[in-house]
């Protein structure tokens, strides 16, 4: 296994413009991919979910050209579903936003497709999305655990009926259902059961469904309708912003480490819920300034803890609970169960490796409080195979020598060069 020793950092300084986001380029690819016409995507993201996704899309006979830095992408898209003649097998990672959009597209396609994925994916659910897609007649056999992959689908024509979907364990799910409906070619009526959480990224979903062509009716987050006659139709060209997950590192630099770091790509006029995290930093006592599309972040004195619910920013959420080393108090993050069944359980890993570093960790079913040790001591952060975990750690340095961070490629799933930018904006 790798390792990377990080050394003491005492400030955080400078621009970085971050790549691009890795929820828009997954659904704007596929999208791409069923459309009518050609989409020229820019800043497209390169990380291991992304391949995932345009393997998965060659092997259904999507073509497209891809620039030699892999951030630039001319799709031609099917003008209908995705299908294959043989029986395909997609090995799509642990990207879930591979996994759940394919998986309904999937089934209002033509085939017979296996996906499948890395060991973690098998014990991430998806369960709630084929149960909510079975009154459209779907044919999903479950190859393992029921309710988890590796899944068998066979496609076949579906009729619309008004569906019922869980939204309290991933958003992804109603994401999943919304990008595939429009295939139906029928009009489809979708309610939301228990409380939807991660709810900014359907805003996602549906600024995306909306670029290309599709407009849903969202009654409150509660209802979704989607009448029969919209198809998805290229919008010619399409920029994927910067990462606002991504930017959550560097902005935390810039609270903790003086700053002013300033943030490229993602801005007030960004549609990720994730940019919200600067508010967080805002409230935790840190200068923030905001444009269109750059964050600026320094900082303001020490900072001061919180307690809030983060549950419309899972990702950026474990961010906070690395800076909540720096600020004086304890920190509580709420209503985050689904952080359990995401790249690890990340309750459970946050707490232990937090408490590596002398931290005061209480952690339950939904939520984890973090009372900053005295002194940090420096010590051997576990990674979990979790890219969240290794970078959002990297802060750690900020509070001590002998952070070590084990396996810190595992950060390629969404920022493969994730150190090398780190070390650019610290010293
Ligand atoms: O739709 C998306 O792009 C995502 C939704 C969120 O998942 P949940 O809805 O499972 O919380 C988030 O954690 C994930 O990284 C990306
Ligand atoms: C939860 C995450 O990934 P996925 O898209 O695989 O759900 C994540 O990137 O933090």
């Amino acid at each position: 296994m790798q390792t990377l020793a990080l050394p003491k950092l005492s400030r955080a300084q400078g621009d970085i413009t971050i790549p691009g986001s890795k929820s828009l380029s997954n659904r704007i690819l596929l999208l791409a991919a069923l459309c009518s016409g050609k989409t020229t995507v820019s800043n497209l993201l390169d990380s291991d979910d992304i391949r995932h996704m345009l393997t998965a899309l060659k092997q259904l006979g999507v073509s497209y050209q891809l620039s030699e830095d892999r951030t630039e992408c001319i799709v031609d898209g099917l003008n209908g579903p995705l299908a294959s003649g043989q029986i395909e097998t997609l090995f799509l990672g642990n990207a879930g936003t591979a996994m759940r959009p394919l998986a309904a597209a999937l089934c209002i396609g033509s085939g017979e497709f296996e996906l499948t994925g890395e060991d973690r994916m098998f014990e991430r659910p998806i369960g709630d999305l084929i149960t909510a897609m079975q009154p459209l007649g779907i044919d999903v056999e479950y190859l393992k655990d029921p309710g988890f992959p590796p899944l068998k689908i066979k496609a076949k024509q579906l009729t619309a009926k008004p569906i019922s979907i869980d939204g309290s364990i991933s958003s992804q799910f109603l994401t999943a259902v919304l990008m595939a409906a429009p295939l139906l070619k029928q009009e489809i009526t979708i309610e939301v059961e228990g409380e939807l959480v991660s709810k900014p990224y359907i805003d996602i979903t549906l600024n995306v469904m909306k670029q290309f062509g599709v407009e849903v009716d969202n009654q409150n987050y509660q209802r979704f309708v989607l009448d029969g006659k919209q198809q998805y139709r290229s919008p010619g060209s399409i920029l994927v912003e910067g990462d606002a997950s991504s930017a959550s590192y560097f902005l935390a630099a810039g609270a903790i480490g003086g700053g002013p770091v300033k943030v490229h790509g993602t801005g007030t006029a960004s549609v990720q819920g994730d940019t919200r995290f600067a508010e967080v930093l805002e409230k935790m006592g840190a200068t923030v300034t905001w444009s269109e599309n750059w964050i600026e972040v320094s900082a303001k004195g020490p900072l001061k803890a919180v307690d809030l619910d983060l549950n419309h920013i899972p990702d950026a959420a474990m961010t906070i609970a690395v800076a909540a080393l720096f600020a004086e108090g304890t920190t509580t993050i709420r209503n985050i169960y689904n952080w359990r069944v995401k790249e690890t359980d990340r309750i459970e890993a946050m707490a232990t490796e937090l408490r590596k570093l002398g931290a005061t960790v209480d952690d339950g079913h939904d939520y984890i409080s973090v009372t900053p040790p005295a002194s940090v001591k420096g010590a051997a952060i576990d990674t979990y195979n979790d890219h969240r975990i290794a970078m959002c750690f990297s802060l750690a340095a900020f509070a001590t020598d002998g952070v070590v961070i084990n396996d810190p490629g595992c950060t390629a799933k969404t920022f493969p060069d994730y150190f090398e930018r780190f070390s650019q904006i610290t010293e």
